[in-house]
């Protein structure tokens, strides 16, 4: 319908931002027929897109602006002050769309690690059953899977729910040799990582439909089957600049209003009595939409004009990135087809009419080898003792907030626990993926990527500026804490190891990259692993929390944030899973369907 009848009719939720968590919710949500839905979303609407539907595609909508938010951190003084661009969907699907459609879990015990900070309800188990309700997974062929070591337990996966997950359908000749390679240096294959415990190797499956052979996500998941919905309106286009609010008699602030930009004119838009507004844009523009709507610290908005409606001083506060670097190691045999292949026009034009005949070959890939790894195998178990015993000390006796150390030991307690908490995710990734040197002609790579799935360092997002249309000040505080340099570079040496291992020996030249300086490399050609949390933290406000665990934001009636900012931990996987399980647990606590 138009976007003037949209914006005239009053709705019960309005959803800021058409992302994974927002386009959860609006189907949940509008599901009963009497219920309004409106979702406002700055990107465009773009389902039948091939660069986001067709596998084999993937990455190539990562740094274009028709897609990407583009945003870039401030310069990093622990890495060589270096600036680091963060890449975020800009499109109906939000990140899901252009993202690497990785589908892990975490261990159940680092949901309940979560619920133990002051989350009653938040538990491991609980959280499954919504993971799981989000998702359809495909069984592989039995014959594909047994060549290709494709496990799975059935019990853990969904059978019925809206986004769509298989395993890759190609898998590169150039990684074969992943599992056993790793078994060499003593990590154990486990069967399923998404069954409730994720330490060792495994293959994955990615967010591809099973049948269609397309990416599924948020967009093509959750809204492309309700779309018909007369009381879902979802509004593309729309960049919201602020909430509107005023002052109950309680003294709670409530939001009456929205301001936003729609085809560059300014809109506003009223909120009905007792309707609720859902922040779901994303951990980045999420604290920059709370500051602009009064709702933060007062010393940060005070000085910017912004009028404090709610003093909460935990928005942009807490926030936690997950980094990683590659290592790309050349094939010795350059008939092994990996992405690198896609770089030849000619394959890439006959790979196309493949997938699109037969649904078969390199345009169907999902990135598969994977594997989590506790600290004590990367260093050894003395060495893992020392480290961990050092940091111990400095977080016991170092001058920090209470929920700061709080935090950080349950990191230590994990890295105590090696075999039930990973630590550092190592991925076999089928071409050509790092900055510290350019591909060569013809040549075919396959790529080790290290990443720090629980980094000490803590940084900060906060609004710099009351222009909305102005980037927020991104400060990840990438290796403030030593701990986190010094576990790289070690995830460094380990990786050259693997390089060097079973398979992988001989079948390989040299890496292409030799870092002499091994930090120096992490830091230069290193960078986020797009899955930053905690800039609206679920924690109680006494601890600097922003919501409660029922997605409130303190100190508001009828706020609530729901997307990947109300983690205050990190996860030892890549996040769709657990946010979609969040988001279809937020609609039943929402709709009253549970209490939390
Ligand atoms: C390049 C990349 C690769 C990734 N790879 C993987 C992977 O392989 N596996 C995995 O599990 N996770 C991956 N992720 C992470 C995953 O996609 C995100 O964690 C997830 O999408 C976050 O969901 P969200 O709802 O918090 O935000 P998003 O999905 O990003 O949605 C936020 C939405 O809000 C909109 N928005 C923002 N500001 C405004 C505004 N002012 N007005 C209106 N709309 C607004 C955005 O345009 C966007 O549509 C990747 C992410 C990226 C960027």
């Amino acid at each position: 319908i138009p976007a003037s009848d949209a914006l005239s009719r009053s709705y019960d939720y309005v959803i800021l931002g058409g992302g994974l968590a927002g386009l959860t919710l609006a189907n949940r949500l509008s599901e009963d027929p009497g219920t309004q839905v409106l979702v406002l979303e700055a990107g465009d609407v773009r389902l039948d897109d091939p660069l986001i539907n067709i596998p084999g595609f993937l990455g190539s909508t990562v740094g274009n602006a028709s897609y990407d938010w583009l945003f870039t951190t401030v310069p990093q003084v622990n890495a060589n002050n270096n600036s680091f661009t963060w890449d975020r969907g800009k499109v109906l699907g939000g990140s899901t769309a252009i993202n690497f459609m990785a589908w892990g879990r975490p261990a159940l015990n680092e949901i309940d690690a979560i619920g133990a900070l002051g989350n009653p309800g938040w538990t491991g188990e609980n959280l499954f059953k919504y993971m799981r309700k989000a998702e359809t997974f495909t069984h592989p062929d039995p014959a594909y899977a047994a060549a290709n070591n494709l496990t799975f337990i059935d019990s853990a996966h969904g059978k019925t729910g809206p986004v769509h997950n298989s395993f890759s359908r190609f898998i590169s000749d150039g990684q074969k040799p992943w599992l056993s390679a790793l078994e060499t240096l003593g990590v154990q294959k486990i069967e399923d990582a998404l069954a409730g415990e994720d330490v060792g190797a495994w293959m994955a499956p990615a967010t591809i439909d099973g049948i269609s052979v397309t990416r599924s996500y948020a967009a093509s998941a959750y809204y492309a089957p309700v779309s018909h919905r007369s009381n879902l309106i979802v509004v593309t286009g729309a960049e919201v600049n602020r909430i509107v609010s005023g002052k109950r008699s309680d003294g709670l602030v409530v939001a009456t209003g929205i301001e936003f930009s729609l085809d560059s004119q300014s809109r506003s838009l009223s909120v009905k009595s007792g309707a609720e507004v859902i922040l779901s844009t994303g951990t980045i523009k999420t604290p920059q939409l709370l500051e602009l709507s009064g709702i933060g610290n007062p010393q940060i908005l005070t000085p910017l004009g912004i009028e404090t409606k709610v003093s909460l001083p935990g928005v942009g506060e807490g926030i936690i990135d997950q980094y990683f670097f590659g290592v790309s190691y050349e094939l010795n045999n350059d008939s092994i087809v990996t992405l690198d292949s896609l770089r030849d026009p000619t394959f890439e034009a006959e790979a196309l009419t493949e997938y699109e005949t037969n649904k078969t070959g390199i345009m169907t890939i999902g990135v598969t080898g994977f594997a989590l790894v506790p600290l004590q195998t990367i260093v050894g178990t003395a060495n893992a003792t020392a480290l961990i015993d050092a940091q111990a000390r400095k977080i016991a006796t170092g001058n920090y907030s209470a929920v700061q150390k709080e935090k950080w030991n349950t990191i230590i307690q994990g890295l105590r626990e090696p075999t039930k908490r990973g630590y550092i995710e190592l991925v076999a990734f089928p071409g050509f993926f790092t900055t510290a040197s350019a591909p060569k002609e013809g040549k075919k790579y396959i790529t080790f990527t290290g990443n720090l799935h629980f980094p000490f360092s803590t940084g900060s997002i906060h609004v710099a500026s009351a222009d909305p249309s102005s980037q927020p000040a991104i400060d990840p505080h990438y290796f403030e804490e030593d701990f986190d340099i010094q576990v790289m570079a070690s995830v460094l040496k380990f990786i050259r190891k693997l390089g060097g291992t079973g398979g992988f020996k001989g079948t390989h030249s040299n890496p292409c990259a030799r870092p002499k300086h091994s930090t120096d490399y992490i830091k230069n050609h290193g960078g986020p692993e797009y899955h930053t949390i905690g800039s609206a933290s679920m924690l109680p406000r006494a601890k600097g929390g922003v919501v409660s665990p029922e997605f409130k934001v303190y100190g508001t009636s009828n706020i609530r944030v729901v997307d990947l900012s109300i983690l205050p931990l990190q996860i030892s996987a890549h996040p769709m899973s657990t946010l979609y399980g969040v988001a279809e647990k937020a609609a039943d606590i929402i709709r009253g369907i549970v209490t939390v």
